[in-house]
């Protein structure tokens, strides 16, 4: 990148620091870097580690090795003989090499990498940006998470940010060696820090057990915004605690619910929202919701499939809960309406004739 919208600055108390040269909005690219080394994630064995480090160290042409020893490195020579074992077990971000399993059934390996610009990124528990790695490209990609002000420090997060600040602790001062100022570390009454932790605990459980929906599509029963107003009342929660990295995950099954009912201004309001916050962290998604954008009656798959549609006279309609027998009267538009047990396959054959919850069937 000819140039690239940061300066990296010489801190009072962190060291250097990644900052922003201009306003960077959200979504965006930040940089594109590949990494001057890579060694395993796990450290090496004392004695023949030292070794293999040092050979790696050779490797590194002179220039770039000059900047690396001057990257942050909080062991001190006795536990870190190696200046680039030292300079991995501060710096390094985590890269997967996962191939395709044709190629590797055991699955991912674990390495680190350090990057001599992306690493000057200091620490935040609430982060404005954050890094992808490209394996086909052998980089990684910084990207902004939100709008970033000119001058204003660019942060990723070296630890889980949905733990509370004591088990984030935990992790820093061991690994890192500093203790985190952060504004959601750092807050003025012990009921503020409280509710922050709590916050951040009810976003742990939100993300492994919300109200997906996958699940509402396939449950005609469940209320037309179930999953919507769930979310809605999570994101400002998410924002608060600059979680920002979480948004896209649940915009997006926002977006597909109101494509699925046929909510036009909806949809496309939060696909374009979507698409900008993932257009360089999930590009895969992006083009896809791209797509949708152009044409959505005929590009989402589910368009509007939970609209409800008028009951017409001379119609044959069946009903159909989860494939379980049930019978049922149920009154329709003043006409007694027989419900009964219909296999599942016809929610597939006849999909376009279905009541919003499902197949009816009405009496003659
Ligand atoms: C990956 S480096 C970040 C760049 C580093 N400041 C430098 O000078 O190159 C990690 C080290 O930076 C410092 N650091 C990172 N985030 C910090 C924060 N929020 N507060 C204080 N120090 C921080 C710590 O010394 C940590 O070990």
């Amino acid at each position: 990148m000819d140039d690239p919208p940061f300066k990296v600055i010489d801190t009072p108390t962190k060291g250097f620091g990644m900052f922003a040269a201009r306003p960077i909005s959200k979504g965006s690219l930040i940089f594109v870097e590949h990494p001057i080394f890579i060694v395993p994630a796990m450290p090496l064995p004392k004695g023949p580690g030292f070794q293999v480090y040092e050979q790696v160290g050779s490797g590194i042409p002179e220039d770039q090795y000059q900047e690396m020893t001057t990257m942050a490195n909080c062991r001190d020579f006795e536990e870190c003989p190696s200046i680039v074992e030292g300079v991995a077990r501060t710096n390094a971000l985590n890269l997967e090499f996962r191939f395709p399993s044709i190629f590797d059934g055991s699955g991912g390996r674990h390495y680190g990498g350090a990057f001599l610009k992306i690493n000057r990124c200091n620490h935040s528990c609430g982060p404005n940006a954050a890094y992808k790695w490209n394996l086909s490209l052998l980089s990684a990609t910084l990207y902004a998470l939100r709008d970033i002000q000119e001058g204003e420090e660019i942060t990723i997060t070296y630890a889980d940010p949905l733990q509370p600040r004591s088990d984030r602790w935990k992790k820093l001062q061991p690994d890192y060696r500093f203790t985190c100022d952060c504004p959601w570390c750092t807050h003025s009454d012990s009921a503020a820090q409280e509710e922050s932790d709590n916050s951040r605990e009810y976003l742990q459980t939100y993300v492994a057990t919300h109200p997906s929906y996958r699940k509402w599509s396939a449950d005609p029963c469940l209320p037309d915004n179930h999953v919507i107003d769930a979310h809605l009342s999570a994101l400002p929660v998410i924002q608060r605690e600059g979680l920002d990295a979480l948004l896209p995950l649940f915009m997006e099954e926002i977006l597909r619910c109101y494509g699925e009912l046929g909510n036009e201004a909806e949809f496309k309001a939060w696909t374009e929202k979507t698409i900008e916050l993932c257009s360089v962290g999930d590009r895969k998604l992006a083009q896809e919701l791209k797509r949708y954008l152009e044409n959505p009656q005929k590009n989402f798959p589910r368009w509007a499939k939970r609209r409800p549609k008028p009951i017409r006279e001379g119609l044959t309609y069946h009903f159909v809960k989860f494939g379980l027998a049930t019978e049922l009267t149920l009154f329709v538009l003043g006409k007694s309406a027989r419900l009964r047990h219909t296999p599942s396959s016809l929610l597939e054959s006849e999909a376009d004739d279905f009541f919003s919850f499902g197949l009816l069937e009405v009496g003659a």
